[in-house]
């Protein structure tokens, strides 16, 4: 078949992001940008795969239409339902969390280990001017990455280069439908209100094209700036069983920059945290601590010790954190040991560490103790592998800061 300029593009784009015929997943909302990416990406090993997020009366007729649109590609498709808002914290954030977490299990259990999204060059340029909104920095405006490793999965984003006007030619072309979002022209949200924003600055020449550009350049920057500081950890950081200890002198003679980093991801690793303080926090409390030995923020304890900042997890912080003895626990432990029945982990506190009558030996301060975690029964400690009541049980972290301080 003779393909069209606009289908040429497409292909173009997706064999270069795309490449090799393992399975490919497919992740369609049922909007004209992802169906454009499932028509295209027909023809190839693909797997479709739609969430309802139960949020909108329309969303279960969207997840049919995706259905109905593979079973005439003759394309394999499954709906993922998330039924899980708590009415904590933000719901649009909470929904983009559970719809990733879910296709990536999805993935998993069918051997897909890469999964394409329908992001385009306009999704980029409305993040950048949200984002300025926001004042955000080098990370804050670096452009999403073509492909990135995350939850288990390679997501794919082929079309970045293209605007969603290519893509929408695309699907009229091939008199291929698609689902108009009714929240995409409503002003209360701040996406909208930026593309809106794009139209209006087209005059000054800032267009989509342009803010793509320069969030691309952001993400080189951002990527130069994370090497340095995983070099500066590298002299700088001590990870001391899930605290990180941080020498006084090599942090003073880091670049304000590179220090910052390396503080903000230390904070984050061990508060297993996906957002950095602000700005504002982390600069009051490094003030602070040139007086005071010791203060807290994000969740963590910063301490002054003899030449150095350690950095611990805050003990209130996980006062009620309680996971399954098999499961992870504050997001990056996990206790391997000989498992019972009614075990659970939780932090040692007060009552646990009173159990412990050899933590002095471990050589770790009581604070990072305190938060460490214990093998528990009931209200019986049972193992507390950090304070020296292994009792054949061991602790081990499953992420590193090196890992937090790359951000892919
Ligand atoms: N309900 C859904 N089911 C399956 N895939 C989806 C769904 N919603 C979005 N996607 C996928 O994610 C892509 C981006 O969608 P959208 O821009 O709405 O995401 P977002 O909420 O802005 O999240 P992000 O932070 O990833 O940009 C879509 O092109 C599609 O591939």
């Amino acid at each position: 078949m003779q393909l069209s300029p606009i289908a040429r593009a497409l292909e173009a784009a997706l064999s270069a992001s795309c490449p090799g015929d393992a399975p490919l997943g497919v992740a369609v909302s049922g909007g004209g940008d992802s169906v454009a990416l499932l028509l295209a990406l027909a023809g190839r090993r693909v797997h479709a795969v739609t969430v309802d997020h139960g949020l909108r009366p329309e969303a279960t007729a969207e997840a049919r239409f995706v259905a109905e649109t593979c079973a005439r590609l003759g394309l394999p498709h499954e709906t993922l339902r998330w039924r899980g808002w708590d009415g904590q914290g933000n719901l649009q954030d909470a929904a983009r969390r559970a719809r990733y977490r879910l296709i990536a299990d999805w993935a998993a259990g069918q051997g897909i280990g890469r999964v394409a999204l329908g992001h385009t060059r306009d999704d980029q340029a409305e993040t950048v001017l949200m984002r300025l909104a926001r004042g955000a920095g080098v990370d804050g405006l670096s452009a999403m990455a073509p492909e990135r490793d995350a939850l288990g999965v390679t997501w794919l984003r082929p079309f970045l280069g293209l605007s969603r006007a290519d893509l929408r030619a695309f699907l009229t072309e091939r008199g291929q439908g698609w689902i108009e979002d009714p929240s995409n022209e409503d002003a209360r949200f701040d996406r909208v209100q930026a593309r809106r924003a794009l139209a209006t600055l087209a005059p000054l020449g800032i267009t989509a094209e342009g803010l793509a550009a320069t969030a691309a350049r952001m993400g080189s920057v951002r990527a130069a700036l994370e090497a340095a500081t995983l070099a500066a950890a590298q002299h700088v950081a001590r990870e001391d069983r899930g605290d990180v200890v941080l020498a006084r002198a090599g942090l003073d003679a880091l670049q304000d920059e590179i220090a910052r980093r390396l503080l903000v991801a230390a904070l984050c690793w061990v508060a297993s945290s996906d957002y950095p303080p602000r700005a504002e926090a982390l600069a009051e409390t490094l003030a602070a601590l040139d007086s005071a030995p010791r203060a807290t923020l994000h969740g963590c304890l910063i301490a002054r010790e003899a030449d150095g900042l350690r950095i611990a997890r805050e003990p209130a912080a996980v006062a009620g954190t309680v996971a399954q003895a098999d499961a992870l626990w504050d997001g990056r432990w996990r206790l391997d040991g000989p498992r019972g029945p009614g075990l659970e982990i939780r932090a040692l506190g007060e009552a646990g560490l009173g159990d412990c009558p050899d933590w002095r030996a471990t050589g770790l301060p009581r604070a990072s103790l305190l938060a460490s975690p214990g093998i528990w029964q009931g209200k019986r400690l049972v193992a507390a592998p950090l304070a020296g009541l292994s009792k054949g049980w061991q602790a081990r972290l499953t992420t590193t800061l090196s890992q937090r301080i790359i951000s892919h």
